[in-house]
């Protein structure tokens, strides 16, 4: 049995107080079949909200089977199903794919058969077995809300919460997802609530409770709706909830409700009777459960953090597999900005190896040079300087793509998954596995190709382990800003701009004014992996000519490595922080 006990949810808007729920009280009792109805804006969702959790009530509690969940804690998240009014699936993947992604994110099972049952009973009870292999960007709309129910399904709630499933369907859909909710409750003895707009077929519910202003006006059977509001046409309702206060509405329904609810429990009674059922002692007007009421047996309990994160992780490269824009991105980048760096390489190659030859001849010629190794000297400085942050900031620029909007992008999925018990710390790590092998792919290939074009004058491996981190650094803190950005477009803009100030202020151009180097520089991952390859890694002869043309100071390899470390942390923890927080709107 769920009850609610005078809630209330406030909020401030403009420094006043804003009542959005004003003094809750109802009681449903086991396989009941709810509606929340009311005008635009009444506080339907947000109800919903404080049912689920995902806000907290400022006043009163809930109570489930005589847990106050205020107090001794929350549902647990295989207690209860949530399906919201966004599609909490991927379009690339198949119904079939979805549901078994839900199943293994929510529930442990001892063996793959068990997990087949389970997905085959989600299909089975939302009647899409025929398209179970359909991906969901081929789906219709009601097909759509069927499979969000049957995510939710496969943890076997006894609560299922819908906000608007049956919006925007034609009527002969919304009548098969209701027929669908009234089914639902039924089985299991499952209390299903449903949040619409629509009053049509209020006869399938075994309740209705109309909200106004955040304020209760009538909870009891459809069939008495039209005696409390005297009219017979429910369409008549909304207009005349407006000609009274939202409290005249509240006291009018605290004044009739034992008497409405004496009619709901009689018809429930009556319900039971005809299908066989025995009567729960409990009525749901009374308010009054056995406090030791044990759970349904078999319910699956949740996995562990290690299978959420292989499923998280397998399942984010099966999406990018199928997304095409995504992946013909990617090889393009891959392929096209080293090619980038060879051919702006090859200019300064030529200047390089006659440096590097005249290097290598005796003193005497090397002397008899000097004029000339000096003109080199300026220009191979320059180029290889040149060369060495181009490849860092294309780098950086691949890391910020991969990374912008990949917790931003899914935002609404990410928080429906957390409800559901996905841990923060699998889902971060998932998201490390994906894009550490991303960074692994770019920087390698972005060595690999330019050192064939243009060979590293030192030590090679010192050089990729600084493209390495350049990649990486930028992925992480571009990662930590999607999980803190409100919308994909603002997490892709700090991104961009992040990129854009990596070369002008990494002081490779032009030296950063003496007072604010310290200051900017360690925010500048670009001019440590830059600095890092030069002093860590080029031979000392290229090593001075870049010193020549360059006034800015390199820092010491060493320090380099771990300030570009200390990125990659600190991108970590602002992703934790980001995706703790959460963000439903
Ligand atoms: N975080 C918030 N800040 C300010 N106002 C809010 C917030 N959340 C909700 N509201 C307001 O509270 C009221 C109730 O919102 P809610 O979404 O619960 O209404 P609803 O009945 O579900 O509306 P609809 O049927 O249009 O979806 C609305 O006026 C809404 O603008």
């Amino acid at each position: 049995m769920l009850e609610a006990k005078n809630v209330c949810y406030e909020i401030e808007q403009e420094e006043e107080p804003l009542l959005l729920l004003n003094g809750v009280d109802f009681c449903i009792p086991e396989g009941h079949f709810m509606a929340i109805v009311g005008p635009s804006g009444c506080g339907k969702t947000t109800l919903l909200k404080t049912i689920a959790g995902i806000i907290t009530e400022t006043d009163g509690h809930f109570c489930w089977n005589g847990r106050n969940l205020a107090e001794d804690g929350d549902f647990e998240p295989d207690e209860i199903g949530y399906v919201p009014q966004f599609s909490i699936a991927y379009d690339q993947l198949t119904v079939d794919e979805s549901i078994e992604s839900a199943a293994r994110l929510r529930c442990r099972f001892d063996s793959e058969d068990e997990l087949d049952d389970i997905i085959d009973k989600a299909l089975d009870e939302t009647g899409l077995s025929e398209i179970a292999d359909r991906q969901v960007k081929h789906l219709s709309g009601g097909q759509k809300r069927r499979l969000a129910l049957a995510m939710e399904l496969v943890s076997s709630p006894r609560i299922l919460l819908c906000d608007e499933v049956t919006s925007g369907l034609d009527p002969r859909s919304e009548k098969e997802i209701m027929t669908l909710l009234h089914d639902l409750a039924r089985k299991d003895g499952r209390i299903v609530i449903s949040v619409t707009h629509s009053l049509a077929d209020m006869d399938m519910y075994d309740s209705i409770m109309v909200l106004h202003q955040g304020c209760i006006a009538y909870h009891g059977s459809p069939r008495t709706i039209g005696h409390y509001f005297s009219t017979g046409n429910l369409e008549e309702i909304y207009p005349k909830l407006a000609l009274r206060k939202p409290a005249d509405w509240k006291q009018s329904w605290i004044k009739h409700r034992e008497s409405y609810y004496e009619r709901l429990d009689t018809e429930r009674e009556h319900k039971l009777r005809e299908t066989g059922t025995p009567a729960p002692a409990a009525k749901r007007s009374v308010a009054i459960a056995d406090e030791n009421e044990e759970e349904l047996p078999g319910k699956p309990s949740q996995p562990g953090a290690f299978s959420q994160f292989w499923t998280l992780f397998s399942r984010r490269w099966k999406i990018l597999s199928r997304d095409r824009t995504q992946l013909m991105l990617q090889i393009a980048m891959i392929l096209i900005f080293p090619i980038m760096v060879s051919l702006f390489s090859s200019k300064g190659q030529e200047q390089i190896i006659q440096f590097t030859a005249e290097r290598s001849q005796n003193l005497t010629t090397e002397i008899q040079q000097a004029q000339d190794v000096q003109e080199n000297r300026a220009k191979v400085g320059s180029a290889v300087s040149g060369i060495i942050m181009f490849e860092v900031i294309l780098l950086g620029l691949m890391g910020s793509n991969n990374a912008a909007r990949e917790i931003a992008g899914e935002r609404l999925i990410v928080e429906k998954e957390k409800f559901a018990g996905v841990g923060t710390g699998a889902y971060m790590m998932s998201k490390y596995a994906f894009l550490g092998i991303l960074v692994l792919v770019q920087s390698l290939w972005m060595f690999a190709f330019v050192e064939w074009w243009w060979p590293y004058r030192g030590d090679s491996m010192t050089h990729l382990g600084f493209l390495i981190l350049a990649n990486a650094a930028m992925t992480s803190v571009c990662l930590g800003i999607s999980a803190l950005s409100r919308t994909p477009d603002q997490a892709s803009l700090l991104s961009i701009y992040l990129v854009g100030f990596q070369l002008p202020l990494s002081g490779a151009v032009l030296a950063l004014p003496n007072i604010l180097e310290p200051i900017v520089h360690p925010f500048i991952s670009a001019y440590w992996a830059w600095s890092g390859s030069i002093e860590g890694g080029l031979a000392e002869n290229i090593k001075q000519a870049v010193r020549a043309i360059v006034n800015t100071e390199f820092s010491a390899a060493d320090l380099c490595f771990y300030i570009l470390i200390a990125h990659i942390i600190a991108g970590m923890v602002l992703t934790y922080i980001g995706l703790k927080r959460a963000k439903w709107d």
